[in-house]
């Protein structure tokens, strides 16, 4: 990273990057660590030929230097950061079509665009993302046979390039509430597409502004006179020569933001744009050519690629993470500071306990993330199965487990990766450590595809259901089968089995005293939607406190039952850190302990005192548990959080990428600074 022309500016050659050296502190830390960190590498890609089809995979994109910046993105203006991104967007899908044709599968696209690899390659946002995330799916999720066979191969070619266009400016959460209209006419059987309002302008789609010629466009549908809520369209908006925008067609981009600065995200407005009837995606509903309207199985199916793209999420942001921790982590080892024994010398700052606290349970949450998404892939693809064969059982259940995992996952990885940038001191906040991207990458996560209060509320929704059902005695789903009325919580015991017994318990007090306060409301006169809304908070938190109890479930059962095939030694340490996941938690909800499970105080104090203990038996293994992440120098993109960790030859070398030092005195200097400097007052 940072390539040719940083080598020729550092001033002092003897402070550059020198290649193969390794800081002596990262070596100790290495030989201190007692598994094989191969052997976890090759459990989190799922085995030796997955461990071997991935380094293929980023020897064939990493090692290309068409995919590499010479320059930083965050030394670039916004609207080179889109060229950049553009230009390496398109490179990168002529590679990925190269993949297809050898057999690549959607796993593929999916881990290339998702996650670790993506985020190296495209590190401030792909403006081509959303036509694979979204826009493909769409089509196959929504699309009849005849659709997917004529959008379908044009799309994975790239002859066509769309977007799904939902939000609009005045609604991006309550999507029955979107004002764009397509109104279907049986004499020209074609929809037209229109926009009544400034608040019906679509805001935010991803590569809508100069990149997609194509969308889906999520529209209220009118037949005959009437409106039967929104349905998916596909949309032209740029002529296919030219790509100037279609007649009635009002397209741009929407400006920089916090992050994602090359995603091109675009606004979207149609004035009667009219488009065939077989653009309407009528795998679920459908308009007859007369205009008659056939309803869906269930109008959440329209939902369907939101769905598809939550379960997704989880997996990224558990990629994600492990690439802030592992720069947080390299830095630590190399970092000294302070003393802690006056007179000594200079400890690691990872030595402190407090340093080990802000970054070990977050390593610990890299697996409990991960256990947690790959259990919702499968329940995905199981219940898409399922739909696609009639069965809408299991719908509700994955919506609402899904909708609670995309906020958590979402929120505490946001705040794993800035307790990260803290623990690397002002060099954190730098954008070379690629902390700050990271940050910005993921934030966006909490609120995009479902902003995360609106997620746990459905949830509630489903756990307040689920609640009543379990009043009645009725048979539970899975996922709150611990809301059972006959199921007898067994009694605190200090063991990190009692913890995860706590979480459910917790979450069906929870759960009981949201009914309780829904119902108080009610009684005192205020209508469903209004008590509703005054336990809101309540209800927030115990859909949070139900997705806890899921992940500790989860993390508790694959390290008792995933992990046979692994060796004692690694065992041990993976043990460690689902004890510590639980009990970091444990801890941060001691009131709800105290409130819900019988624990006392010294309970707490042993809590606290095993919580340090499992800091110092983590500690020699620190960098091989990051390490084993197997994430690639140009993964990282950080001057901290290098395999070799030359921190502060990076730093230098990547101050002097800054155009601010081109030249020994800069130009404003004579267009500003030196009147001040001479000026009289
Ligand atoms: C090919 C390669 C792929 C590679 C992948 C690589 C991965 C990389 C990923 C990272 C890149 C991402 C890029 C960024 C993309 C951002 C795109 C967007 O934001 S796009 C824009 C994203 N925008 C958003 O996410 C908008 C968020 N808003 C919404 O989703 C909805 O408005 C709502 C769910 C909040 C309410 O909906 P509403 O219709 O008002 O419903 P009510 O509340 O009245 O409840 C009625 C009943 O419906 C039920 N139900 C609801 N949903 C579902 C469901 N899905 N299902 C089943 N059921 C559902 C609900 O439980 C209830 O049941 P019951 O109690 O009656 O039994
Ligand atoms: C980086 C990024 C990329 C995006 N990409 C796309 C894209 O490609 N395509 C697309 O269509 N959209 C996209 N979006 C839009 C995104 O899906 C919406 O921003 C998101 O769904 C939230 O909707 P909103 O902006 O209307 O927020 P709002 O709903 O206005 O949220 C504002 C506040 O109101 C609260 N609130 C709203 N409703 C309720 C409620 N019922 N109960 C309690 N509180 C409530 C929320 O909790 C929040 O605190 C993107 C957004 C971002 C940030």
């Amino acid at each position: 990273m940072f390539g040719r022309l940083a080598a020729k500016q550092v001033p002092n050659k003897e402070y550059a990057v020198v290649p193969g050296k390794v800081n002596p502190d990262l070596q100790r830390e290495r030989k201190k660590c007692t598994f094989d960190t191969l052997e976890l590498t090759h459990f989190l890609d799922g085995g030796v030929e997955k461990y071997k089809d991935r380094k293929e995979r980023e020897n064939f994109f990493l090692s290309d230097p068409e995919l590499m910046d010479d320059v930083p993105p965050e030394l670039m203006s916004h609207e080179d950061q889109y060229r950049n991104g553009l230009k390496k967007a398109c490179y990168l899908f002529k590679k990925l079509k190269e993949l297809r044709e050898n057999g690549g599968t959607i796993d593929n696209y999916r881990q290339l665009l998702g996650g670790s690899l993506g985020s190296a390659i495209l590190k401030d946002g792909n403006p081509l993302a959303l036509h694979y995330v979204m826009f493909i799916p769409t089509l196959m999720g929504q699309g009849t046979p005849d659709q997917c066979a004529y959008w379908i191969e044009k799309a994975w070619d790239c002859r066509v390039i769309g977007t799904y266009a939902q939000t609009e400016l005045g609604h991006g959460t309550f999507i029955r509430g979107l004002e764009t209209t397509a109104t279907y006419n049986p004499k020209t059987q074609q929809f037209f597409l229109n926009s009544p309002t400034l608040t019906s302008y679509k805001w935010w789609p991803g590569g809508l502004g100069q990149t997609a010629n194509y969308a889906v466009v999520v529209a209220q549908l009118y037949t005959k006179g009437e409106c039967h809520g929104i349905h998916p369209f596909i949309v032209q908006l740029r002529d296919e020569k030219t790509h100037r925008p279609m007649p009635g067609v009002i397209v741009g981009e929407i400006g920089p933001k916090l992050g994602m600065n090359a995603t091109n995200n675009g606004f979207l407005a149609f004035k009667q744009v009219p488009i065939p009837r077989n653009q309407m995606l009528m795998k679920n509903a459908q308009v007859l050519p007369d205009g008659t309207y056939v309803k869906s199985p269930s109008n959440k199916l329209t939902y369907g690629t939101m769905m598809f793209v939550r379960v997704v999420i989880v997996q990224d942001m558990a990629s994600y993470l492990a690439k802030a921790v592992t720069i947080a982590v390299r830095y630590s080892a190399v970092r000294r500071q302070s003393e802690m024994v006056p007179g000594q010398s200079e400890p690691q700052i990872m030595d402190y306990l407090t340093q080990m606290y802000k970054l070990f349970p977050y390593i610990a949450t890299v697996y409990a993330l991960k256990f947690s998404a790959q259990w919702l892939w499968n329940m995905y693809n199981d219940v898409t199965a399922k739909i696609d064969a009639g069965d809408l059982e299991l719908l509700p259940e994955l919506h609402s487990i899904a909708c609670c995992l995309k906020a958590v996952s979402t929120a505490d990885t946001a705040t794993a990766i800035e307790t990260c940038r803290l623990s690397c001191g002002g060099h954190g906040y730098m954008a070379c450590s690629n902390l700050p991207t990271t940050y910005g990458n993921v934030t966006a996560a909490s609120t995009y595809e479902g902003e995360n209060t609106v997620m746990l509320l459905q949830t509630a929704r489903a756990l307040m259901k689920a609640y009543a059902k379990a009043q009645a005695g009725e048979q539970l789903s899975p996922t709150v089968e611990y809301l059972n009325r006959n199921r007898k919580f067994r009694p605190w015991s200090n063991t990190v089995d009692s913890i995860v017994e706590g979480f459910k318990q917790i979450a069906a007090g929870k759960v009981a005293a949201c009914a309780l306060s829904l119902q108080r409301g009610v009684e005192s006169g205020l209508s469903s939607e209004e008590a509703w809304n005054r336990a809101s908070v309540q209800l927030v938190d115990a859909a949070e406190a139900h997705c806890r109890a899921f992940i500790t479930d989860r993390h508790l059962d694959m390290v008792r039952n995933g992990m046979n095939e692994l060796s004692p030694a690694l065992r041990e340490v993976m043990a460690q850190l689902c004890d510590l996941y639980c009990v970091f938690w444990a801890l941060k909800r001691t009131g709800d302990f105290l409130q819900f499970c019988g624990i006392r105080g010294e309970d707490v104090q042993n809590l606290q005192d095993y919580q340090n203990e499992l800091l110092v038996q983590i500690r020699p293994n620190a960098v091989g548990l990051v390490d084993s992440f197997d994430l690639r120098d140009e993964i990282i993109g950080s001057a901290l959080g290098s395999y070799d960790g030359q921190v502060y030859e990076r730093l230098l070398q990547s101050a002097m990428l800054s155009p601010l030092n081109a030249k020994p005195v800069h130009d404003s200097y004579g267009a500003s600074l030196s009147a001040l400097l001479r000026a009289k007052y």
